[in-house]
């Protein structure tokens, strides 16, 4: 079986609602990156070991949060020994505006799988764009680079919306079902 891990940032619980969502549908072990920007013990090694790895920010002045981005920057680490190389790779945000330029923070976690060598995982959701489309379907803000949520501004992370999180669940399903296809039994 393979190891799917999920990395995150999340500075007021929505992006870790999600990122639970991603991990549900993936079976993987989940990572969060703390206020200060640092995994927690072990975080490292468990990286090292995964066969895919989901990383997920809040978008924050349409990019990733500076959290996640002294992440990427220790990932520099890993990346001297080529550590994460031909690992598969995928990204997810969540934000208060229904487009709040997430694709931009999608764009920096592609960039940041291509740096490593990674494999990228699509969302591979059809698009719910008719005019009969409803804000709970699956995919219903229609990204194909990444799995995106919406939290309204002055909205709880408990009132995320169950399409985007299923729209997550989903997304998991998917990068464990390709990891799966790159692994050795
Ligand atoms: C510093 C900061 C910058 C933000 N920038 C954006 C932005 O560029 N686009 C957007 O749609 N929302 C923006 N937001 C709203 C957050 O993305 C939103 O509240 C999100 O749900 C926070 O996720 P979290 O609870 O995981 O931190 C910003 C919030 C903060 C605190």
């Amino acid at each position: 079986m393979s190891k799917v891990v999920v990395v995150y940032h999340s500075g007021y619980g929505h992006t870790q609602r999600m990122a639970q969502s991603v991990a549900e549908g993936a079976n993987a072990e989940l990572i969060a990156i703390d206020a200060d920007g640092n995994l927690p013990e072990g975080g490292w090694e468990a990286l090292a070991a995964a066969d895919a790895i989901i990383m997920g920010s809040p978008t924050y002045m349409g990019s990733v949060s500076w959290q996640f981005k002294k992440f990427a920057d220790a990932s520099s680490k890993p990346w001297f020994s080529q550590q994460w190389k031909d690992k598969i790779a995928a990204g997810f945000t969540n934000s208060a505006g229904m487009n709040g330029d997430k694709l931009s923070t999608l764009h920096y976690l592609f960039t940041l799988a291509m740096q490593h060598g990674m494999i990228w995982v699509s969302q591979g959701l059809m698009p719910s764009n008719t005019k009969a489309a409803q804000r709970n379907d699956v995919n219903y803000l229609v990204s194909y680079s990444g799995a995106i949520a919406q939290s309204p501004s002055d909205a709880s992370a408990n009132e995320m919306l169950p399409g985007d999180l299923e729209t997550a669940r989903q997304f998991g399903e998917r990068v464990a079902a390709i990891a799966a296809r790159f692994t050795k039994a």
